[in-house]
């Protein structure tokens, strides 16, 4: 073994940080490219940039360092000499192009940036013009790499034990001269590529270095360790122009993360669209997109701009990603490659779209490209900068501090100058509390519970107190047909119908009993239907006698009785249940 690979070797044995392992990869892997660029016939007319360690596991980034040549120069260069987050100079770039083809090819890829050409280095050199290898590189990933000065670029897998690719290693070179021409990659590479494999485990497998945690915001007021790397990853993207991917658990935070991403990149200034393709119709996703102008399609009767053009200049976030039709992402993909769309109906030019994008998704989108409901190009276009959100069980430091945050808002909501306090053992119950609803959840718990704790104060309270009890009864209705959550519920009730009564100063003249069976119909229609209902409610015998409808009829009008006395908006379950669609 040669005396640079046995000082990596003990570097690396060394190394009880990623960051560790990163510099004592890249240092060696820039020195021997330099070494091998000296002995080429480009000796003087190139030299090395940088080198870069993207680790994403998983189709999802965890870690992104650089190294600058220069850092070389210094007696010895530390983890300080490292690139990790965003700063003046943001030298961190993610290349979906580079990735695609490493992770296809399974082997190293040089980039010729002129010609924007991709060359995997296994199997028969190829002419740098052929069609699939001259596709596979996008015109955005040059311009960006040329904007660096970056002429050409050499990508190694990062392979762990067991044929996992886990992430890559960028070395990036400026050499004019060589434009167009075999560069040094192809013959360098498997020296280049020996120095990786040795690193591989240790980058996969190390844990990063301890970060402070980042200072939180009005658009991400809780980071919790677990979340400190990702919200480091995101940072640098943040300031990227490339689409992000956010993936993970509904209610998990993507969609506030996506806003928190728009507030530190430069479109800050202008607007932050949303749109969730949940509540779309597919038939309409397309018009919702793209807008449409007058005459487009029956009942267009004048111009609409749609989420792109409402977004121009800014940021527009579709969430759900999985959920768009065929057609739309076809759409959405021509908007990805060129830049440009065309409004419904509209016969004229196309419009240019000056939008950064971010998606989410809670699926599994490389499942969905398999089973063919996703198109893979655009799987990959859009897979550029993928960061994965982690359910909130895997962010259990941040239960409590989230939980007093959306009590102290909540709060604010009614009583400005209030103050709301948590306290302690309640904070213990809901961090051991498992939470399958992420951030949504606790944040209905806390409403819930803080409901509670006002009808008990009777009413609304400049301070109040969140205790364990509350916070107990609040989960418990959770449970849904615990007999404890019943009890507790009509307990509530009552004390709620007590409290209205004292209100009033006159007695509250309606039969609570009679009422409340109109409420159980109601949600038991609901859920399973009209005759279901009856059965549920021990109400048979008014199915068979076919009797059903009508009392049904009578039960909702004592429930709507109660919302008038009361002076209530009739709820939507009570009006669903009487109507003819209601089954
Ligand atoms: N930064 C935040 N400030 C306040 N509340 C938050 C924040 N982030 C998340 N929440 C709470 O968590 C809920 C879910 O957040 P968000 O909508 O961002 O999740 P999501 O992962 O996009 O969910 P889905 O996949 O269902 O769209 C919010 O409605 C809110 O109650």
């Amino acid at each position: 073994m040669s005396e640079e690979l046995q000082a990596l070797a003990s570097a690396l044995h060394a190394a009880r940080h990623f960051e560790q392992a990163a510099l004592a990869t890249l240092h060696p892997l820039l020195r021997m490219a330099e070494q091998a660029l000296q002995a080429s016939r480009f000796a003087g007319k190139g030299r090395l940039l940088r080198g870069m360690v993207h680790l994403r596991p998983a189709e999802s980034y965890r870690r992104l360092v650089a190294l600058e040549r220069e850092a070389l120069d210094t007696p010895a260069p530390s983890e300080d000499s490292l690139l990790l987050a965003d700063g003046p100079r943001v030298s961190l770039l993610a290349s979906a192009s580079a990735w695609r083809a490493v992770v296809e090819h399974g082997c190293a890829v040089s980039i010729d940036v002129g010609q924007g050409t991709l060359q995997p280095h296994e199997g028969p050199a190829r002419s740098l013009s052929a069609p699939s290898l001259v596709t596979a590189f996008t015109q955005e990933s040059q311009q960006r790499l040329l904007s660096r000065e970056a002429t050409h670029v050499c990508v190694f897998p990062l392979r762990v034990p067991g044929e996992r690719i886990d992430g890559m290693i960028a070395l990036e070179a400026s050499c004019m001269a060589a434009l167009g021409q075999e560069f040094i990659w192809r013959e360098a590479s498997p020296r280049l590529q020996l120095i990786v494999d040795m690193a591989a485990p240790y980058l996969s497998a190390l844990p990063p270095r301890p970060v402070k945690l980042p200072e939180t915001d009005e658009f991400l007021p809780v980071v919790g360790s677990s979340m400190a790397n990702l919200v480091g990853v995101l940072r640098i993207f943040a300031q990227q122009d490339e689409t992000i991917l956010v993936s993970g658990p509904t209610g998990a935070g993507k969609s506030r993360l996506a806003r928190w991403c728009h507030e530190r990149s430069a479109r800050r200034q202008r607007r932050f669209e949303s749109l969730d393709l949940m509540t779309v119709p597919e038939e309409l996703q397309m018009s919702e997109l793209f807008g449409w102008r007058k005459g487009a399609f029956s009942g267009a009767v004048k111009d609409n701009p749609g989420c792109l053009a409402r977004a121009e200049g800014g940021t527009l976030f579709i969430d759900e990603i999985d959920k768009l039709s065929l057609k739309a992402q076809a759409g959405l993909l021509h908007v990805l490659e060129d830049r440009t769309y065309r409004a419904l109906g509209d016969a004229g030019s196309e419009q240019r779209a000056n939008v950064r994008f971010i998606v989410g998704t809670n699926a599994d989108l490389l499942d969905a490209v398999r089973r063919g409901t996703f198109r893979e190009d655009l799987y990959y276009r859009i897979n550029v900068l993928p960061v994965r959100v982690p359910p909130l069980d895997e962010r259990r430091d941040e239960v409590g501090p989230w939980a007093r945050y959306m009590l102290a808002r909540h709060h604010r909501e009614k009583n400005p100058a209030g103050v709301a306090r948590l306290a302690s053992e309640a904070e213990q119950r809901l961090e051991q509390s498992p939470w399958p609803g992420n951030l949504r959840q606790l944040d209905n718990i806390i409403r819930r519970a803080y409901t509670l704790a006002m009808v008990e104060l009777g009413g609304a309270s400049q301070e109040l107190e969140l205790r364990e009890a509350h916070i107990r009864q609040a989960l418990a209705y959770e449970g849904g047909a615990q007999s404890s959550a019943l009890v507790d519920a009509l307990s509530l009730a009552a004390r709620a119908f007590v409290l209205e009564a004292q209100r009033r100063q006159a007695p509250l003249d309606i039969d609570l009993a009679e009422s409340f069976r109109g409420f159980v119909l109601a949600e038991a229609v609901q859920q399973v239907g009209r005759e279901e209902a009856f059965k549920l409610v021990g109400r048979e015998s008014l199915v068979r006698s076919r009797n059903h409808l009508k009392a049904l009829r009578q039960e909702l009008k004592k429930a709507e009785a109660l919302c008038a006395e009361v002076k209530q908006p009739v709820p939507a379950s009570l009006s669903k249940a009487g109507s003819d669609e209601a089954s």
